[in-house]
């Protein structure tokens, strides 16, 4: 399909909580008219006092393209109720899951011209419209799903709604789909539940030595666990392929270093190579990971620089960096338990490592 992004003028959104807020408020950047709808009036009110629209009015004309934000269970019954009465010429929808609201919303007789499913894949761990931001889509890939029967016309619309919100379309078929989130959102995030969940009874002393590792690997587990059942339970027969997968490396790591344990550790013998092996290929994995804009792998260099917990401190040191001319690609911040201060690890291309570091020199700040 060659269909071109083409200007959507009316959008409206239904489901005002962190992805259907936040691609509101994306489109009011590009002034486009955002109408909205929840079944919580307190999730509206406060999408439209953040600035992300009005709330919808269902005797309105129809809107060009309507935007279904809700859970993946309530996607294809929005789909039908709104079809029903004409309230827009185009659907799309944002669900984590393609094939099962697809096929739920062709039993229930939707006119499937008119609607492309769709699955930005950006989003946070946190819920609601008080945590929309205009910008989480920027460079991330957005996946649609055209079926033979889509309009061009509605498949222009979605990818209008792509464009809009700055995100990479990706054209997908929904299984296909299914099979690649499973790999790289829906496991990950089970993996990163099972790790977090040990922390669960962990003691005082190990939670005051965790590091950027844990919060890493663990950061997705503090999704809404309801959400993410549903999202889990629309691609089981998928994730539970790749957890197996995962489990197995796991229990082959674990019997590897119960043999280590009982053996004496500096001579760990032949067990321990399995352990390596599975470490090489998570090395070999992780650097296939594409970069922040997509495209191959980006590595940068970090520069880190220690600041003291006062206001204006970030703004700061993002201000050194701007005069220097750097454009720092992300920032992590690490606090040192029950210190005043944390350290600011700064991802910059590597050519302009040494010159972000000797600015902030000249400006007083510590770069170790
Ligand atoms: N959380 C994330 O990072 C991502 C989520 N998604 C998908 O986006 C959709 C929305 O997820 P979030 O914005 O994260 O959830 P959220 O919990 O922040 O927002 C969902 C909103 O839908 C409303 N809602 C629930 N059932 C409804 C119904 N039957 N009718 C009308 N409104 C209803 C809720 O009141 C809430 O305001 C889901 O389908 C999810 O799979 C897609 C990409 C990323
Ligand atoms: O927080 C992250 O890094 C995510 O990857 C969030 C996310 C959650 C659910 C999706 O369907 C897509 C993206």
């Amino acid at each position: 399909m060659n269909a071109e992004p083409r200007a959507i003028e009316t959008v409206l959104i239904v489901g005002t909580g962190l992805i259907g807020t936040s691609v509101a408020l994306a489109l009011r950047e590009h002034g486009v008219t955002v109408a909205l709808a929840d079944r919580d009036p307190a999730a509206v009110r406060l999408a439209s006092e953040l600035g992300a629209g009005a709330a919808w009015s269902q005797d309105g004309p129809p809107v060009d393209l309507a935007v279904i934000a809700v859970p993946p269970q309530y996607v294809a019954q929005w789909l039908l109720d709104l079809q029903k009465t004409g309230a827009a010429r185009f659907y799309t929808d944002v669900a984590s899951v393609k094939a099962l609201p697809i096929a739920q919303a062709a039993a229930l007789g939707c006119d499937m011209s008119s609607y492309v499913a769709g699955h930005p894949l950006a989003g946070r761990e946190r819920s609601g419209p008080a945590a929309a931001r205009a910008d989480i889509f920027l460079g991330r890939p957005w996946a649609y799903c055209p079926a033979p029967e889509s309009a061009p016309e509605a498949v222009a619309a979605v990818l209008s709604l792509i464009d809009l919100c700055g995100a990479n379309p990706v054209p997908v078929e929904p299984s296909a789909h299914d099979e690649a989130v499973a790999l790289v959102s829906h496991a990950p995030h089970v993996a990163a539940s099972a790790v977090a969940a040990r922390l669960a009874e962990a003691s005082e002393t190990a939670l005051g030595l965790a590091g950027p590792g844990v919060r890493d690997v663990t950061r997705v587990a503090g999704g809404d666990p309801r959400l993410w059942t549903v999202i889990l339970s629309g691609n089981a027969r998928p994730v539970a392929e790749v957890l197996e997968a995962v489990a197995d490396d796991l229990h082959a790591a674990a019997r590897a270093l119960r043999e280590v344990a009982v053996g004496d550790g500096a001579q760990a013998g032949p067990a321990i190579g399995e352990v390596t092996d599975l470490l090489r290929r998570g090395n070999t994995g992780q650097s296939r990971i594409p970069g922040k804009h997509g495209g191959p792998p980006r590595s940068y260099a970090v520069v880190q620089v220690l600041v003291g917990d006062r206001p204006g401190e970030l703004a700061r040191l993002f201000q050194v960096a701007k005069d220097a001319g750097v454009n720092i690609e992300d920032v992590r911040l690490e606090h040192a338990p029950g210190l005043p201060l944390g350290a600011a690890e700064l991802s910059v291309q590597p050519e302009a490592a040494e010159a972000l570091a000797e600015a902030l020199r000249a400006h007083g700040w510590h770069v170790p």
